[in-house]
């Protein structure tokens, strides 16, 4: 079995409660509240940036011209195509790209992008990848299934985030970073794959925690 299925077979239960949170649930049947989604939509657009900054170590890891190409062209997707998307909604929100950048982090922002880069910094090209693996594989899944509901990807706010993480280009993104994965982990110790197991295991759950993060409008404790 390759890797990537064992860890998908393996925390399903966790990737579940990501496709449940009352977030995502309210984006596909569109009740969720607006300022919710204006919340999210900058908190994200932070996390982006230094998620950006990862794909930058998988290119300073990579042992391959390709691989560094294919890292190089993830860092500029983000940075152009994803964050365009978030640029567009605080537009919409009447938020500047100024504003936007000079917004603060949430704790939760703050110690996911923190954790990712960490694992990156130190750690191998397969570290790399299992740190930002749920964080596209689970985008993917979850524009897929909202795609899927009749009329979700019409909805004149939340279409176009089902719309763009449903995308071909999305998924073909995602699946790259699968592929990648099991390449580095085939014929790995049982040590080297329980941590990079526990990697992706964290990352599954900041994923949670960030919705929830959104959901509740969470800052920092007694600040608005
Ligand atoms: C928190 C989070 N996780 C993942 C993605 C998809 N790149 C995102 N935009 N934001």
């Amino acid at each position: 079995m390759k890797f990537s299925q064992r860890l998908h077979e393996k925390l399903k239960p966790v990737w579940r409660q990501n496709h449940n949170h009352p977030f995502v649930k309210g984006m596909a049947d569109g009740s969720l509240e607006p300022e919710k989604f204006r919340f999210y939509m900058v908190q994200d657009y932070l996390y982006l940036i230094q998620y950006a900054k990862v794909f930058a170590l998988g290119a300073v890891k990579a042992d391959d011209l390709e691989t560094m190409g294919k890292f190089a062209a993830l860092l500029d997707g983000t940075l152009n195509e994803e964050m365009a998307l978030h640029r567009q909604y605080a537009a919409r929100f009447g938020i500047s790209e100024e504003e936007l950048e000079a917004a603060k982090p949430s704790p939760i922002t703050i110690a996911y992008t923190h954790y990712m880069l960490h694992a990156a910094q130190n750690g191998t090209l397969a570290d790399v990848i299992a740190a930002v693996l749920p964080c596209a594989w689970s985008y993917w899944e979850i524009g897929k299934e909202l795609h899927a509901i009749p009329g979700a990807a019409d909805h004149e706010l939340y279409g176009e985030w089902i719309n763009m993480y449903a995308s071909e280009e999305f998924g073909q993104m995602a699946q790259w970073c699968i592929d990648l994965l099991d390449q580095h982990t085939a014929g790995k110790s049982k040590a080297e794959l329980d941590k990079l197991e526990e990697i992706f295991l964290n990352t599954t759950r900041f994923e949670y925690m960030f919705w929830d993060m959104a959901y509740n409008g969470e800052m920092w404790p007694g600040h608005a």
